[in-house]
């Protein structure tokens, strides 16, 4: 059984019925949707990621992470999100005076939020499903939700405002998250998420991370940095970059990661949600590492009998 980052109603559940109609039971918090998946009780779950307009789902990017218990993401889904201002029936635009939504969402239509209710108080809670919930009981002292309007609908209400997203091409995207095992088989158009530790702070220490993947060819759809939550002032990089663990550039990179970082933890290699296939660098593909490869083990004195292999150890 899967889960989602619940109840339903909200985007992500939009997203879920993307891949099927499987039975999957709704999550309150992405931590709760994360640990179901630690402790068994779901196979995979999904919870969003990331946005066009507010980037990474902070959240989200920690607790899949975790260096000492990472999970591993098998897929991911994009949709475009639109927001409605949804009310219980009879309720006006002007009689508005407290708003609650995911905090996502409420960035999302700050600017309308301004310009249309400056008065009213946000308040940021749960999903926008949970809140369209909330505003369905009057005693919540809440009177407008920002959510989808399947979501208004589900829960009884109605939209006092259509279409309030301040950019009206915002797209969320989402991971479908299991427990570590064998990273999908590649594609041809996949992802790779890691977060990197750096060894110490040097000058150029990023710079070292990103010669990793730059040297190889390699290309990075994200990367933002995330506090170690260990000291103040002390950073690790989360990365998505183009292409399968299972090709050799990509491979290498990871490798060049591992033996320059204090810590890589592999967060999985997926299909990418848009099918795009990544641009391979002159001399980047497996054939061309596999020569290369061929010709230094042709050219090494000792070839694969080294008498003394102990005499490399330090
Ligand atoms: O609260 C939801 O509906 C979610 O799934 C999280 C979210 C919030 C705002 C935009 C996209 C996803």
């Amino acid at each position: 059984m899967r889960g989602f980052f619940g109840p339903e109603g909200t985007f992500t559940h939009q997203a879920l019925l993307t891949l099927g109609d499987e039975p999957a039971i709704p999550l309150p918090t992405v931590k709760r949707a994360l640990d179901a998946v630690r402790s068994g009780e779901v196979e995979a779950s999904l919870v969003p990621i990331e946005n066009s307009i507010e980037g990474g789902v902070s959240a989200t990017l920690d607790y899949l992470a975790l260096p000492d218990d990472p999970l591993q993401i098998v897929q991911e889904v994009v949709i475009p999100v639109s927001f409605d201002l949804c009310v219980r029936r009879g309720t006006k635009l002007g009689q508005v005076r407290r708003v609650v939504s995911h905090p996502h969402a409420i960035a999302q239509v700050r600017g309308w939020l301004d310009e249309h209710l400056p008065d009213a108080v946000v308040v940021e809670r749960g999903s926008t499903a949970g809140a369209a919930e909330l505003v369905a009981d009057p005693a919540s002292g809440f009177d407008a939700a920002v959510c989808a309007p399947v979501a208004g609908k589900m829960y009884g209400l109605v939209s006092a405002a259509h279409h309030i997203s301040d950019n009206d091409r915002a797209a969320t995207r989402f991971v479908l998250v299991s427990r570590p095992g064998r990273s999908p088989l590649r594609t041809g158009h996949d992802k790779t998420s890691l977060v990197a530790y750096m060894r110490q702070d040097h000058p150029g220490a990023l710079l070292e991370i990103l010669q990793q993947f730059a040297v190889r060819g390699v290309n990075l759809c994200r990367i933002e940095s995330r506090p170690t939550k260990t000291t103040l002032g002390e950073y690790c990089f989360s990365i998505d970059a183009e292409g399968h663990v299972s090709e050799a550039r990509m491979a290498e990179a990871l490798m060049g990661l591992r033996r320059i970082c204090k810590d890589v933890v592999f967060l999985g290699s997926y299909p990418r949600a848009d099918r795009k296939s990544p641009k391979v660098p002159y001399g980047g593909k497996d054939s061309d590492y596999h020569e290369a490869q061929a010709w230094v083990r042709s050219i090494e004195p000792l070839g694969d009998d080294d008498p003394n292999p102990s005499s490399h150890e330090n």
